[in-house]
């Protein structure tokens, strides 16, 4: 056992751990002092603002790039020298990948399922991804959305242990989100770990068991999409109208406040003007992580819609 993945005889391994991780071009800490641990079979978000240092945090442990500091395990080995047995195991879907734009869908599938060991079969791949209709298309035809779909059936033909996806939803219409999110639940069902960023809220909501919020190459949240921020920032907010002005006060008993102001503000129809009770969402507290406003202010935006 590697003595840095410090963790209990007999519980699995982690198949990401990195401690301190540091890296710096010029003189911008891209990376500052990451800890990030990823347990086996779950499916983990990276979320941050743009120039955060995801990107290059991903690439890290992808073995693409290599850290000026800091220790990395990938599936129980150093991404900077690891072999092809390693990268065998391991799936790949980067931001804006172009390759081989004259082979069609289904040679490009096939031709990336030789490289492996134990790829899966490449037309369930290509099915799985919904271009089966676009298998003898050029990658060079598909639209930006198609593109993004053979980007995901190239990273996981090889059945991987470990799958990075980054942004992988970019361009996607709702309804191939939709069912890329089934694919990824599907993907994690058959036991893959599955390494994420995005900047879509929900997304991370619906498919993330846990998810890290990285500001300024580190760290600054993480925990279940349902318990980031804490219990505080997660009670509801009260909004309502009263001589004019918008109030809105957060409490952990909404009820009997609504209650308080019907009896001081309700006029004759028996409505209390302008109110809303808002429970933030992932977005709202997302965004007073990454600001240090309140959550609030989110919310109130929400009433002026
Ligand atoms: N090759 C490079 N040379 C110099 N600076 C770089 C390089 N790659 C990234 N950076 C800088 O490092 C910082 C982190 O970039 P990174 O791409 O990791 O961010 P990110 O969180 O992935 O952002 P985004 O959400 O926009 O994809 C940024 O300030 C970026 O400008």
């Amino acid at each position: 056992m590697h003595p840095t993945t410090a963790h209990s005889p007999g519980a699995p391994a982690p198949a990401i751990s990195v401690t301190d991780l540091r890296k710096t071009y010029g003189s911008h800490a891209a990376v500052d002092g990451l800890d990030l641990r990823v347990e086996t079979g779950e499916i983990f978000a990276i979320l941050g603002p743009n120039g955060a240092g995801k990107t290059t945090t991903v690439e890290i442990l992808e073995g693409f790039r290599s850290p000026d500091s800091g220790v990395v395990r990938v599936l129980g080995e150093n991404p900077a020298n690891a072999g092809r047995a390693w990268r065998a195991r391991i799936g790949v879907v980067m931001q804006d990948s172009r390759d081989q734009p004259e082979l069609t869908v289904s040679e490009l599938v096939h031709h990336y399922a030789t490289y492996y060991p134990a790829a899966r079969d490449p037309d369930e791949v290509i099915e799985a991804v919904g271009l089966r209709e676009k298998a003898k298309v050029r990658g060079r035809q598909l639209s930006g959305g198609q593109r993004r779909r053979l980007d995901v059936a190239l990273g996981i033909v090889g059945n991987p242990e470990l799958l990075f996806l980054d942004e992988p939803t970019t361009g996607f219409d709702p309804q191939a989100r939709r069912s890329f999110w089934e694919l990824v639940l599907s993907l994690r069902e058959g036991g893959t770990t599955i390494l994420l960023t995005t900047h879509y809220l929900d997304e991370a909501a619906h498919l993330a068991d846990r998810v890290a919020v990285v500001q300024d190459g580190r760290v600054v949240a993480l925990g279940a999409p349902d318990t980031l921020g804490g219990a505080e920032a997660r009670l509801p907010v009260v909004h309502w109208e009263s001589g004019g002005q918008h109030f809105s006060e957060r409490t952990a008993q909404p009820t009997a406040l609504v209650a308080r102001l019907a009896g001081e503000l309700a006029g004759a129809g028996g409505e209390i003007p302008g109110l809303l009770v808002a429970r933030p969402s992932l977005e709202d507290i997302y965004l007073s992580l990454i600001t240090g406003t309140d959550a609030d202010a989110a919310t109130t935006e929400e009433t002026n819609r």
